[in-house]
């Protein structure tokens, strides 16, 4: 029999493997990208040179990003058998389950999907990398009615995912907060969605199998559906003036409030100043002191009941939903950017395999037979 203090309700505090790809460290509050702080790569990087040091190990020279961003740019296009999948798929239905379901299409459709050595693996990191934008912007597009705008090659990873949801790219401001997010959503260590990839990974199935497995992890609230989970509580809440009453009567409910707490980080999540200063930004850019004061109205009533500090969806909801993005768009945005990251722990946990399979103490009936 396990003593009951040796089983470890949702693996809470258990360290099961070693990582270089980041270092999330709740003492001093920091995050590093194999080795970089995280906000000195938002306020240096591209999104692109991130990836490539995630999935490489090192910043890309020059002559390796132009290689690299080639390759990105040269792959964008929507293949028109994922879009007459998408097509199908009622406008009503999720867009996570959208984009699950057109990632899941890519991997049946390539002849490769098993081949698992780390160059067949990072291309197909690579090729996923350049068509989840092109699946995010058209899910949007078509729910509003609109065609598919094609890519455009001579744009930014950012840029280009902006144009092919607006049909235009806008101010530099709005691309820089876009690519700020997308560099702080990369990478996690072993979160739910990353960890749930690792397991299926450790099985020696494909990466496609594991990357929708993690898409399926990240839709719920409590992981990357918190983003627009926050955005429908502002809803909810409506002006600055309704927070206080609105928290106190959710608390008294015993309901959590999303974009607040993480499971690793208690006293901030080391995110949230870089992305609250893009949001400010667009705050800025839109003209939209209101938002910002129910941001603040609300993070200040948690503060003062609870304790509890915003993670990093808590401003980046706001600040899609300023870039013009449909609230339920918000955790595909979230797929576009953690993709890089979980396509790196992929390729990992397949370096140095072990099958990932815990144990579980029985409690259910005492043995029994069944009567003849
Ligand atoms: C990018 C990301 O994925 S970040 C996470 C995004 N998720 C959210 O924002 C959802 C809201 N937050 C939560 O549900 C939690 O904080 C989690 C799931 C993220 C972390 O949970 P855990 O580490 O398991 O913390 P746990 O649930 O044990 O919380 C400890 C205490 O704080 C409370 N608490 C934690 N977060 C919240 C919250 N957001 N609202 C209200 N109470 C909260 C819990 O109720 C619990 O109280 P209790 O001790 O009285 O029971
Ligand atoms: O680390 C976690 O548990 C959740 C999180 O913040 C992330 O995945 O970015």
């Amino acid at each position: 029999m396990t003593d009951p203090s040796d089983i470890r309700k949702g693996l809470a505090g258990v360290v099961v493997d070693y990582t270089a790809i980041s270092k999330v460290n709740p003492e001093t509050n920091s995050l590093l990208y194999r080795g970089y702080p995280v906000q000195e790569l938002a306020a240096n990087c591209t999104f692109e040179q991130v990836a490539y040091l995630l999935w490489n190990g090192e910043l890309p020279s020059d002559e390796e990003l132009a290689a690299f961003e080639q390759s990105e740019r040269s792959q964008r296009a929507l293949d028109p058998a994922v879009k007459r999948v998408i097509d199908e798929l009622p406008v009503t239905a999720h867009p996570m389950d959208v984009l699950r379901t057109a990632v899941s299409v890519v991997g049946a459709l390539d002849p490769s999907w098993d081949d698992a050595s780390p160059a067949g693996n990072l291309a197909k990191s690579v090729t996923l990398l350049a068509k989840i934008p092109a699946m995010v912007a058209y899910d949007q597009r078509r729910r509003r009615g609109q065609e598919l705008v094609e890519p455009d090659a001579s744009l930014g990873f950012s840029a280009n995912f902006l144009k092919m949801t607006f049909g235009s790219v806008p101010s530099d401001v709005v691309v820089d907060a876009f690519d700020v997010s997308m560099i702080l959503y990369a990478e996690h260590s072993f979160n739910a969605s990353t960890f749930t990839a690792r397991v299926v990974t450790s099985t020696l199935a494909d990466l496609y199998s594991a990357v929708v497995a993690a898409i399926g992890a990240l839709k719920g609230p409590l992981h990357g559906g918190a983003n627009e989970a926050v955005m429908h509580i502002f809803d909810e809440i409506g002006s600055a003036d309704r927070a206080e009453a609105w928290l106190d009567e959710a608390l008294a409910g015993k309901r959590k409030i999303m974009g607040f707490g993480h499971r690793v980080y208690k006293n901030g999540d080391s995110r949230v100043p870089t992305m609250k200063a893009a949001l400010d930004t667009l705050i800025e850019e839109y003209d939209r002191q209101d938002l910002l004061d129910l941001y603040t109205a609300l993070d200040d009533a948690m503060q003062a009941r609870k304790n509890i500090k915003p993670n990093l969806d808590y401003p980046s909801g706001p600040a899609y939903h300023l870039m013009g993005f449909d609230t339920e768009m918000f955790t595909p945005l979230f797929v576009a950017a953690r993709i890089t990251g979980w396509t790196a722990h992929i390729m990992e946990q397949l370096a140095s395999n072990a099958l990932i399979r815990p144990l579980s103490e029985y409690n259910g009936p005492d043995e029994r037979h069944l009567t003849a």
